[in-house]
């Protein structure tokens, strides 16, 4: 198949099983639509890599809690298949919600630890919802490589822990963030704020920087790390920090960070009534380990 075009859009799992029945190397890109660059870059690297390139679209209403943004989530399929098309998807896999939990529907899927901090806690059941979609996206479209953005880096995480879990034959692929040349993050979820609104947002990868700058100038304890960046949100009136963490592969916070590439500076905040979510590695460049160069 040939990047460029439109894809073919289906929508039933038995269509989307037959299609896939050869033996190429199928990608699957998984997204709640509202593509943007993020997306597209994804899909990119899946066409870089693979022989078939799937993009689902599924707003998946079991990862939102009530109070959440389901109902006024953006949705714009003409302008989605256009994009996946353009970065090189073949397929656009997009189900309605009978499609992917039919009457009497009844199994979830709850992978421990990682998922309980950050996000799982202020978020209660996300991730849940985010895990059951995934393995049944997996299980539908059969993909020898699943591709998720760090953006969400919790979401790979939990992914990641699932997956080698249930022994999922896959590789889950992970992407690094694209950002505005401002320094915010690519979200759908930008587009409920207005230019200014993101303009004013830059403030949460300002705040990951600082905690960056931190470490870099020799700051190990992870309390005055997170105060270099909870200074940096003050000083916006606009932001509501959820909460800003320094954590390692585990999710888990430590008295002092440590020498390990992993390690990652999390936040999320609301802003003019949106909450946002970013991350960055602590350490920007691979740090040299201890004595080395001595
Ligand atoms: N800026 C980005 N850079 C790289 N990957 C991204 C970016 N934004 C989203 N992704 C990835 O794209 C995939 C689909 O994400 P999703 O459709 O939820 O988009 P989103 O922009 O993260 O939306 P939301 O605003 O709901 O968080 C996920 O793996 C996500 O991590
Ligand atoms: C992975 C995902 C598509 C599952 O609905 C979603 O959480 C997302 O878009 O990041
Ligand atoms: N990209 C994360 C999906 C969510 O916030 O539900």
């Amino acid at each position: 198949m040939t990047a460029g075009k439109t894809p073919h859009i289906l929508t039933t799992v038995a269509e989307i099983r037959a299609v896939l029945a050869g033996p190429e190397r199928v990608g699957l890109v998984p997204t709640m639509g509202y593509l943007h660059e993020g997306h597209a870059t994804l899909i990119r690297q899946a066409r870089a890599e693979c022989d078939v390139v799937v993009v689902s679209v599924f707003v998946n209403p079991r990862q939102f809690g009530q109070g959440e943004d389901l109902g006024r989530y953006p949705r714009d399929l003409e302008r989605d298949l256009a994009l996946a098309g353009a970065a090189g998807a073949d397929l656009l896999f997009h189900p309605d919600v009978a499609a992917m939990y039919p009457d009497g529907y009844a199994t979830n899927v709850s992978v421990g630890g990682v998922s309980a901090p950050l996000e799982g806690q202020s978020r209660p059941g996300h991730f849940d919802g985010v895990a059951t979609v995934v393995l049944k996206l997996l299980n539908i479209v059969g993909p020898e490589r699943a591709y998720f953005g760090e953006k969400d880096w919790q979401q790979l995480a939990v992914v990641r822990r699932m997956v080698r879990d249930l022994n999922v034959p896959v590789e889950v692929v992970g992407v690094p963030t694209i950002r505005e040349a401002s320094g915010l993050a690519l979200s759908s979820r930008n587009s409920y704020l207005t230019p200014e609104q993101q303009a004013r947002a830059v403030v949460l990868s300002r705040a990951l920087r600082a905690v960056q700058a931190a470490a870099a100038g020799g700051e190990r304890d992870t309390a005055r790390l997170r105060q270099a960046g909870l200074d940096v949100l003050a000083r916006e009136p606009e932001v509501q920090p959820d909460y800003l963490a320094v954590v390692g592969g585990d999710m888990q916070e430590r008295e002092r960070v440590e020498n390990d590439p992993m390690t990652r500076v999390l936040v999320a905040a609301r802003m003019f009534g949106v909450r946002l979510i970013d991350n960055m590695p602590l350490w920007p460049e691979p740090l040299e380990t201890e004595g080395e160069g001595a």
